[in-house]
């Protein structure tokens, strides 16, 4: 008989986690928290923006056409225990209000909740990104609370997948990582990973800290990488060379591989940013810290990025305050393909130049409403061509395909001035400039 998967939190990581687990064949129950995300799972809508999610969701929730009916969600704990034979805990894990460290409050009473309810034998699998030593202390957790006994334990599986490509990421992982302290816990995530999903994919098999720490350590190393090139940029800037060309010249060379160099207003998100935080305090926890100073200039040069973006703004409009400056800001999400705006680059930059005095106007193909939730005195506009209309200066922030593909010729007709700053190095800079306009970015010559 298959498995019956549960799936705790229903955020970007859950429902995307659910409506794999229920693509892969899967019967799946997945919980939450909150009602109206839920009651939106279960019309088939997807609380988040991420490409081909609803698509997924709806080929298995009941009520679509050809639906397999394989994915339901519920709030009732109860039922979530009496069901399931694995779950995954896929609750947040955020940054603690003015500290470095993990508020681990969410996963706590997620596992606390579920715990209880544990009536019958089963694997919690913890996905969330927690510190190392997080799951030693839950599994004393569930030894306490499940009215199983022995026969409910945890594991720690990490996850990889990157917003934008959340639904591919899933089904199509480069690793799968699993911290076990049984085979019955290594078997029966064997069984949950196996073909179609585990074809080929590299399986690790490890204990709970060093599964722990893979994923910190990946993202730190993804952090590394652009504060890296970004300090490239800050050079190439102050010595007149060109990032874009230093980072495919270094990309070639397979040790260091051309991913993760693009230079511009750095990284943001609800991952990065708070991940190497939680870790250079977990570290100052195990007495450890000086291992992780490396982290706090990461996050320094990664923070810089967005004050240069907004001098650079400053001096391309003559120096001087930006009091009556019109400025058109294309992109609120921290990356494209999203529409997560937690921590964005882009809207970090928009806040500075709007508290200057800048009159800013913002358009983001997908983040409009949460923007306009965290960020309600910016000004908004339904298109990139409306917001750049009467602006002094564009500010490209996020590298939507949209705004690669606008036509420069046509939105230097709308535009007070044509001069376009472009904030992530994905603009052709011959393209703007042969349509008459100035083109200026981080880390790249004038002209
Ligand atoms: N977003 C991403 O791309 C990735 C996230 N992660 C990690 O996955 C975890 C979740 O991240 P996101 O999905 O982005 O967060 P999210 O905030 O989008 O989703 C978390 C969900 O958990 C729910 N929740 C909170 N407390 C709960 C509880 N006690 N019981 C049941 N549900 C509860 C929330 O209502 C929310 O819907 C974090 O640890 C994050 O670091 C890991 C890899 C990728
Ligand atoms: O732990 C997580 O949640 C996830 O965090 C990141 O994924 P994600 O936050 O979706 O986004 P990334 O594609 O990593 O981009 C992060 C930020 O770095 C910026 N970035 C990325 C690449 C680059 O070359 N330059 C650059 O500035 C992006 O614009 C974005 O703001 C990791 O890539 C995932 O592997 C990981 O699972």
């Amino acid at each position: 008989m298959s498995l019956k998967i549960t799936v705790i939190g229903t955020g970007y990581l859950g429902a995307t986690h659910a409506a794999a687990m229920a693509e892969l064949g899967f019967e799946v129950l997945a919980l939450d928290v909150v009602k109206e995300k839920i009651e939106m799972l279960e019309r088939g809508e997807t609380p988040m923006y991420e490409p081909g999610l609803e698509e997924l969701l709806r080929r298995h929730v009941a009520g679509f056409e050809g639906s397999t009916g394989r994915l339901r969600f519920t709030q009732d704990w109860a039922e979530v225990g009496a069901f399931g034979d694995v779950h995954f805990v896929c609750v947040n894990t955020p940054q603690k209000h003015g500290e470095y460290a993990c508020d681990m409050s969410y996963v706590e009473s997620a596992i606390g909740s579920l715990a209880a309810h544990l009536t019958r034998p089963a694997l919690v699998v913890g996905k969330s990104t927690v510190p190392v030593g997080s799951a030693d202390g839950l599994a004393r957790t569930i030894a306490a609370l499940a009215p199983a006994g022995a026969d409910a334990e945890l594991a720690w599986n990490p996850e990889f997948l990157r917003e934008g490509f959340a639904v591919q990421d899933t089904l199509h992982p480069d690793r799968i990582v699993v911290g076990v302290r049984s085979e019955r816990a290594e078997r029966l995530l064997r069984e949950v990973y196996a073909t179609p999903l585990g074809e080929g994919t590299p399986f690790v098999v490890t204990d709970f800290p060093t599964a722990e720490l893979v994923k910190t350590s990946a993202n730190s190393f993804l952090a590394t990488k652009i504060s890296f090139i970004n300090a490239m940029a800050e050079m190439c800037e102050a010595s007149g060379g060109d990032v874009a060309k230093l980072a495919e010249a270094i990309g070639y060379d397979d040790r260091i591989g051309k991913k993760f160099l693009r230079a511009g207003i750095g990284f943001g998100g609800g991952c990065l940013p708070k991940d190497i935080r939680a870790f250079m305090a977990r570290a100052g926890e195990l007495g450890v810290d000086q291992a992780l100073t490396f982290l706090r200039e990461i996050d320094s040069i990664n923070m810089r990025q967005r004050g240069q973006m907004v001098e650079l703004a400053r001096q391309a409009l003559g120096g001087g305050p930006f009091l009556g400056r019109r400025i058109a800001v294309l992109g609120a999400t921290f990356k494209p393909d999203s529409d997560d705006v937690r921590d964005s680059p882009a809207l970090n930059v928009a806040g500075q130049i709007h508290l200057q005095g800048g009159q800013v106007t913002v358009y983001d193909p997908k983040g409009m409403d949460n923007a306009r939730r965290i960020f309600p005195t910016l000004a908004y506009a339904d298109s990139a061509r409306e917001a750049v209309r009467g602006a002094d200066a564009v500010l490209h922030l996020t590298e939507w395909r949209e705004f690669r593909e606008l036509d420069p010729a046509a939105l230097g007709e709308v535009a007070a001035a044509r001069l376009i700053l472009d904030g992530r190095n994905a603009l052709d800079p011959a393209l703007w400039r042969a349509a008459g306009w100035t083109y200026r970015a981080m880390g790249r010559p004038t002209a």
